[in-house]
């Protein structure tokens, strides 16, 4: 039995390539679903996806979308101008496309690198400096009603056609999928260990001398599995065990970047700008008493509340530029995550002229949260001393609709999956008075919503 949506979506494709005039390159159709589980589109995908396929949702569970293969890819792979040059392409690759103007249209996913000049080793090799794809097929669940958008070449689409058949007769089978967690971890490596203490030293002298005022400096854990690890595993424990984060995966050939981030970079809703200080950690206690206790000491201590003020200076800055109004809170309050709490002052902002949301992303990234201050000397100072290519660690990744809204993370605590191999990242802010030893411990912490997601170890 074919229930009516699918009817439906068959229909208008075939429609649609009727009509299509010949400036049209693609045609997208979009059709109201039933609930459909968004874990379950995303396992039942991947055959369909040829190794495509991307999932996010947000904190408050507003927007969940699942995109399966590429319809269209945008990549950028040298340094200069990337978020310019995607939202270059998005526009001319929205102009060929017919679609129902009452729908929302296709929508593009994908992410950045950290940074473009800082050398390159193979592991990120999938991962260019920019990469966003249009999915073929989409599963949207915005405030609760679902959807799917179909997004194919106008002419020569046999191929794609009977792809989507298959894949929406897989979606009506009443088969439910379990996605047990069949991998386990025989070994954890930490990676240069002593190169990166002695980084966080170095850079904390070099702060105390006056050369820069903040530094963020991460590094490297590798998991190994018996056996190929299964994104949607991971991507089930990640939605259960961190409610209140974005949980966002971007998979590319055998290899999928994913991840639970708490921190927003910039959300865009037509005139309304939003933005996130997230800066300043501790762990959660054992028990309500000793979990306030910590989150008051977080609350009043100078050295956290210097490494979050960079943040919260440099975001206000960034959005005075093109905001006639900022709203940010004076003080800090404590977001509290499964294993962490932080400081956080809320930012948001009105546009004061049409301004696009990459270019908010170009304006953010990266945030002293991530980078340090002043930003371009923080980022050689990383370049120079850091024992790591981030690739895509710490960087923005989201989405963006054909009307230019849409939202980005920024990507950590998260790691790549290889097969059964796995690379987990954390980082943190050095300030004058940091200690290297401390600062190790929170990168532990911070360790902690992958391993237990990965089920390594780690409070599962
Ligand atoms: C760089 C990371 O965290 C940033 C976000 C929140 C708190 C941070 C901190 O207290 O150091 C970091 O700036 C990471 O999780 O890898
Ligand atoms: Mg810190």
């Amino acid at each position: 039995m074919v229930t009516l949506y699918q009817n439906k979506i068959q229909e208008q494709l075939h429609m649609m390539m009727k009509t299509a005039n010949t400036n049209t390159s693609f045609i997208s159709v979009n059709e109201k679903t039933d609930n459909i589980d968004p874990l379950r589109f995303f396992h039942l995908g991947e055959e369909f996806s040829l190794g495509q396929r991307f999932f996010w949702s947000d904190p408050a569970n507003e927007a969940v979308y699942v995109g399966l293969g590429c319809a269209y890819s945008i990549e950028v792979s040298h340094h200069e101008n990337r978020f310019m040059e995607v939202e270059h392409e998005w526009k001319r690759f929205i102009k060929q496309v017919m679609f129902d103007q009452k729908g929302r249209g296709p929508l593009l996913f994908g992410g950045f690198s950290f940074d473009p000049l800082k050398a390159k080793t193979k592991r990120w090799v999938n991962f260019p400096e920019a990469k966003m794809i249009i999915p073929m097929m989409l599963l949207s669940i915005v405030k609760g009603d679902s959807s799917i958008t179909i997004t194919i070449p106008s002419k020569n689409n046999e191929e794609e056609l009977l792809r989507i058949e298959q894949m929406l007769a897989l979606l009506q089978q009443e088969k439910t999928v379990q996605y047990e967690h069949n991998a386990t971890c025989v070994k954890i490596f930490e990676i240069e260990k002593d190169e990166w203490l002695t980084a966080v030293a170095k850079a904390t002298s070099d702060i105390r001398n006056g050369e820069l005022g903040k530094v963020v400096l991460a590094r490297e854990a590798r998991l190994l599995f018996d056996k190929r690890i299964n994104p949607t595993v991971v991507l089930k424990r990640l939605r259960e065990q961190q409610p209140f984060s974005y949980v966002f995966a971007f998979e590319n050939g055998s290899d999928c970047f994913l991840g639970a981030s708490p921190e927003q970079l910039v959300k865009k809703d037509d005139d309304m700008c939003y933005s996130t200080c997230l800066a300043g950690s501790i762990r959660r206690g054992k028990t309500l008493k000793e979990d306030k206790e910590l989150g008051n000491w977080l609350l009043q201590d100078s050295k956290n509340l210097h490494e979050h003020r960079f943040v919260v200076d440099m975001i206000r800055e960034a959005m005075l530029e093109v905001c006639d109004e900022v709203i940010i809170p004076d003080q800090p309050s404590l977001l509290k995550m499964r294993d962490i709490q932080h400081l956080y002052t809320p930012v948001k902002g009105f546009s004061r002229q049409p301004i696009s949301l990459l270019s908010l992303v170009e304006r953010l990234h990266p945030t002293p949260a991530l980078g340090g201050t002043p930003r371009s000397k923080a980022l050689r100072k990383i370049r120079e001393i850091e024992p790591l290519d981030r690739g895509w660690y710490a960087s923005p990744i989201g989405w963006l609709d054909a009307k230019g809204n849409g939202e980005f993370a920024v990507a950590i605590r998260s790691g790549l999956l290889q097969g059964n191999e796995v690379s987990i990242f954390a980082g943190c802010g050095v300030v004058g008075d940091s200690d290297p030893l401390s600062e190790y411990e929170e990168t532990r912490v911070k360790f902690k919503p992958m391993l237990s997601a990965l089920g390594g170890s780690e409070n599962e």
